[in-house]
Formats: structure tokens, sequence, C-alpha cells
């Protein structure tokens, strides 16, 4: 990885206090049961960023970001349009270098150790870091069933028909899908509503059993009851894989994350974190005027 040298220096926080209170909504209970036979996966795991900058050929898009985000909990990557949000969350499962212009610098660590050390393996850090996109992308031709399994076969495993039963139920009900799905997994998963296809891409997501799932602005495209039920499905995943979210929508962030990341592009520099912290600390109290301002929709 390398690194231009640019000699920008990201501007301090203001340690200004901001007092007005945020109505933060209810968090959805996390960790709730799920209804059927669960196989649980690993143990969890956290995912660390340690000074990580981005480019676009000499467009200088991040600024040396550093960033826990623990295991077994949301953490919410909030911010004004275009101040890198996407791009960080991209680098977070070396999706980032396969634009031909990108470079960055610094690490990402998972569980201790980083994706991008020479000896470890692009596609086993794809596969334990997964990654929802905004507009829900299934395979629309191929059936439901085969869709949760399409990541199988580019990991290269092989299951038996009973097995890959059990995994399609397994990953439908976690995703929050199965009672609508289960007597016609044979259907394309095009035909499906645009919530139920994003709830099919999680539970594709989930059949490679990932330790960190990355979800950029999953319910965008999205009706509020839809949004509601992946909502909901993220508070259950959570108990079992460590979830970073990209969301503009501030109730959603107050509902679903632990912890937020206010990330601020300011006059054509890079973006950088501004603050981050306990998702209900960051509405109420937050310590900077900026982070204020954006949580309570007064810019971005
Ligand atoms: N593939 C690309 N090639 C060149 N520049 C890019 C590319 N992707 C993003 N950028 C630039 O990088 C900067 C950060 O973009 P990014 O999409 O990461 O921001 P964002 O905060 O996620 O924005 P939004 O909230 O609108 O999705 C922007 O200036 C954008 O134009």
């Amino acid at each position: 990885m390398t690194a231009p040298a640019d000699g920008y220096t990201a501007p301090a926080a203001s340690p200004v206090p901001y007092t007005q209170e945020f109505p933060v909504p209810p968090p959805v209970p996390r960790g709730a049961p799920l209804t059927g036979s669960v196989v649980r996966v690993g143990p969890l795991a956290g995912l660390e960023a340690r000074g990580v900058s981005a480019w676009f050929g000499d467009h200088h898009v991040l600024d040396s970001v550093s960033l826990q985000m623990r295991a077994g909990e949301v953490t919410a990557l909030i911010g004004p349009s275009g101040c890198g949000k996407s791009t960080f969350l991209r680098i977070l499962n070396r999706m980032h270098e396969l634009v031909p212009s990108a470079a960055l610098a610094g690490e990402v660590l998972l569980d201790g150790k980083d994706i991008y050390d020479p000896d470890r393996r692009l596609t086993e850090a794809r596969r334990q870091i997964g990654m929802v996109f905004q507009k829900p992308n299934p395979f629309p031709a191929m059936s439901i069933y085969d869709n949760v399994l399409a990541g199988l076969k580019l990991t290269g495993q092989r299951k038996n028909r009973q097995a890959k039963d059990d995994l399609v139920e397994e990953c439908l009900l976690k995703a929050g899908l199965w009672r609508e799905v289960r007597d016609r997994l044979r259907q394309p998963g095009g035909a499906l509503s645009g919530g139920q296809q994003q709830r099919l891409c999680i539970a594709r997501s989930l059949a490679i059993r990932p330790r960190v799932l990355l979800m950029d602005e999953p319910c965008s495209a999205l009706d509020p009851t839809s949004t509601r039920v992946i909502e909901e499905t993220i508070a259950e995943l959570v108990a079992e894989v460590t979830i970073v979210i990209v969301t503009h929508n501030m109730q959603q962030a107050a509902r679903v994350s632990q912890r937020c990341a206010f990330f601020l592009a300011e006059q054509n520099t890079p973006g950088y974190i501004v603050e981050h912290g306990p998702t209900g600390a960051m509405f109420t109290s937050p310590r900077d005027p900026r982070t204020a301002d954006y949580v309570h929709g007064r810019f971005g």
C-alpha cells in the first residue's frame, strides 16, 4: 500500500459542548431469539481501522481514519454525502482496490490481524467480511434457494443436499425471510419485493459465514415497513456477526447502532472522523458542534 505525500492535516475537533435534547427513538432489542434451528457461527470478531487514508488517482478522499468496530456491536457510519463513508466501508473488505485508480494506506485488523497483510489471501478477507449493498442485487433469474447458496461456489465449498437445505433455511431464517418464502424456494429471486430481495441478499451473505457484515445504506431503496424489518433483522444478527452500517437516516442510526462515527469532508479536503462514540452520547451530548448540527439535520 502506498501513500502519496500531500501534507494535509485534519482539523482538530472542537471541544464545545452541546446540550440540546435529541429524541432518540427506542433501540430495536438486540439478540432476540430467532424462531427455528439456528447454527451458530464462529466467535465474534472485532474490526479495527488504523490510520486509513484513501485516494482515487490524485483525489485524496480519506485522511488517517482510525476506528474500532467492536465485536458483537453495530457501528453506524454517518456523515454528509461525499465524505468517504462508502470508500471506508469498501476498504474494510478489500473492495476499494478493485477500482484501478484506487490507493490506500493504513491497516485494517480483523481480530488483530491485518487483512492487507501480503501473506493473507484476498478471498479469505472477502469471505470473512461480507457486504450488503444499497441496491438489492440478487441474481434475478436464479431461484431463491440458489441465490442463498451462490456464494458457496465462489468460495469453493461443497455440501450435500441435506446440508444445503439446512443452510438455506438457517440463513433465510436469520435474514427474517423464511416464513415468506419457504413455500416458493424455487421461484426466481427477482420475483420478490425490494425489501424481500434485500433480505435475500443478507441471507446470501450469511451463507458463507462472515464474521463481519458491512451494510452500505441497505434500506435507502426500501419502504418504511421493509426498513423496519431489516432493522429488526440487524438487531438479531448482531448477536453473531459484527455489523458496520452506512446510513443517512439518523433515526435509523439511533435505532440500530451501539456506536456511531461521524465523518466529514470540509472544503475539498479529505474525509476524516470528527467524533465517534456510543450512539446515545453522539445524539444527546456530542462533543463537537458539527456533530450536533449534523445529527439534528442542520446540514448535510
Ligand atoms: N470509483 C471512484 N472513482 C473516483 N472517485 C470516487 C470513486 N468512488 C468515490 N469517489 C469519490 O470519493 C469521494 C468519497 O465518496 P464516497 O462514495 O466514499 O462518499 P460517501 O460519504 O459514501 O457518499 P454518499 O453518502 O453520497 O454515498 C467522493 O468525492 C467521490 O466522488
